[in-house]
């Protein structure tokens, strides 16, 4: 089956006060990055985080990149985005795989092997998993997995694993060299002076500046008909 490859850096918007979530996608995507996730604060309501959405929607449009929704569904739905992210606390990710087109991308969050096997089973593409190190852009998550705890998730399943929680680039390479396909990153680029120059870094550090042919087979190699033209 032809397949297209999950790209290996998630951006994730930070929408808290103070920082500058479009401003932030477009260094990102002119930066290279090829895959944004929308994730507006719970505060944020469903026409505000429309309004974002749709938004940063458009801008992946003109790069051709990824665009993955956040926790709701339906607003992916609205804006035409690739997919979305679920956790244990969003829809299932079952329920989710019933209502949106087939080629949709959905992400589920895993803490441990076990989780990630139930994940696949309901229809996962890939998972993102943490927090392998403490962070402080989300509140109330449990304690870092570390990396013996992301590759035990890497070894139970072929799915692609995007670790996130506390990546830089340093630890972005070191959760590669643990079995992960990518990583997911808010703080690093949000926070960056250089949002731009900080994703580069990201990107290198991954390998995605890596030439065809050098990056690893099959991990993150998404059948085709789960990722579509949009
Ligand atoms: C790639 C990736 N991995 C994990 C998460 C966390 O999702 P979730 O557990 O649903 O928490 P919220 O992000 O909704 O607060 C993620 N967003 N992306
Ligand atoms: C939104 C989120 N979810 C996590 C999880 O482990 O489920 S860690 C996290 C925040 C990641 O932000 P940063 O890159 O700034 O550490
Ligand atoms: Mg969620």
């Amino acid at each position: 089956m032809q397949a297209t490859r999950l790209p290996r850096l998630h951006v994730i918007t930070d929408t808290r006060a103070g920082a500058s979530p479009l401003s932030v996608v477009a260094a990102s995507l002119a930066a290279g990055a090829r895959l944004i996730q929308v994730r507006p604060e719970d505060h944020h309501n469903d026409r505000s985080a429309f309004d974002f959405a749709a938004a940063v929607a458009a801008l992946c449009g003109e790069y051709g990149a990824t665009c993955l929704i956040n926790d709701r569904v339906h607003i992916a739905q609205a804006v035409g985005a690739h997919g979305v992210h679920l956790g244990a606390e969003d829809l299932p990710l079952d329920a989710a795989r019933r209502i949106l087109p087939s080629d949709a991308i959905i992400g589920g969050t895993c803490r441990e092997p076990e989780a990630a096997r139930a994940a696949r089973r309901a229809g996962a593409t890939y998972l993102g998993v943490g927090p392998v190190w403490s962070t402080t852009t989300k509140h109330g998550l449990p304690g870092a997995i570390g990396l013996p705890g992301l590759a035990a998730v890497c070894e139970a399943v072929e799915l692609p694993v995007i670790a996130i929680g506390g990546i830089t680039a340093e630890r972005a390479a070191e959760c590669r060299a643990a079995g992960a396909h990518g990583v997911a990153v808010v703080g690093a680029i949000s926070g960056a002076a250089d949002p731009q120059g900080a994703t580069a870094e990201l990107l290198a550090a991954v390998g995605e500046a890596d030439p065809p042919g050098l990056v690893r087979p099959n991990r993150g190699d998404v059948p085709e008909q789960l990722v579509g033209e949009r």
